[in-house]
């Protein structure tokens, strides 16, 4: 089973979701015209990380986005891995992620779980505490945020459901981003999975951005770079690798979590 997966690298207007929706828009509907199967974008993508003024910016219950996601998915024709949003929980502000299916329905939704101190997360945001794992146009795949890619006990404690494409939409500063590289094809490697990383591009008051979106293989090798523009870039995810490299290295039967503490 082959899957085309389309990168949105976006560049985010800060905080201006307006401007950021009607690009998102497009983007989904440019990688519904390549025939993708799936469309990923990039953290927070309708603000960008204009943190001090969540009161003001962050969607209450993630109501509009979800609408938002749901139209387009549905009528596109083409599943949704919904970047992430700020969202106002009953008063408490997360980072969250929803997975929209092609019929235009959330399936799952994911609050960041390792908030980010140099970018002032803590101060700003309430952590998650749940994984997110799901179906994803029939493949089992997990989602993760930016910072979470850090956390390999994280990913692998998610990954363990069985997951074969990992996501990662992210806002990663330029200044890093040998790191992210690095980090994407280790994450890719010891869970013999695809990952899907979504970066953005541009700048904020604070941070450069210099995308390379990528996706690595189950060997970690990148098959896909998106460079430093904007643009939705395409990848095909081969499904069948996965047991070809999980069958000779069975990491996954292998493991010994009673000793892992
Ligand atoms: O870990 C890093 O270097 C970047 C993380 C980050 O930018 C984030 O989680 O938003």
């Amino acid at each position: 089973m082959k899957l085309k997966v389309a990168l949105g690298q976006l560049d985010i207007e800060y905080a201006q979701p307006e401007k950021n929706v009607a690009k998102v828009k497009r983007m989904v509907a440019e990688a519904a015209t390549h025939n993708a199967d799936v469309v990923v974008l990039p953290e927070m993508w309708n603000t960008g990380y204009a943190l001090s003024r969540l009161d003001e910016l962050a969607d209450i219950a993630g109501q509009k986005t979800r609408k938002l996601l749901e139209k387009v998915a549905a009528d596109c024709k083409i599943d949704i891995v919904g970047g992430s949003v700020a969202t106002n929980k009953e008063g408490q502000y997360f980072n969250t992620t929803y997975i929209v299916d092609r019929t235009g329905k959330t399936i799952s939704s994911y609050d960041k779980v390792h908030l980010f101190g140099l970018m002032s997360e803590d101060q700003y945001l309430t952590a998650g505490e749940k994984e997110n794992y799901f179906t994803l146009a029939g493949v089992p795949s997990a989602s993760f945020i930016c910072y979470d890619l850090r956390f390999p006990e994280w990913v692998r404690t998610v990954a363990c459901h069985g997951s074969e494409i990992l996501y990662f939409p992210a806002e990663w500063p330029a200044e890093r981003i040998s790191q992210w590289k690095r980090l994407v094809q280790a994450r890719a490697i010891e869970n013999q999975a695809f990952v899907v990383a979504v970066n953005r591009v541009g700048d904020d008051p604070d941070n450069h951005f210099s995308g390379h979106s990528i996706i690595a293989d189950p060997l970690g090798n990148i098959l896909v770079d998106a460079g430093e523009v904007e643009q939705v870039c395409y990848g095909v995810v081969d499904l069948t690798q996965i047991k070809a490299v999980r069958g000779p290295i069975p990491v996954f039967k292998d493991r010994r979590p009673a000793l892992y503490r």
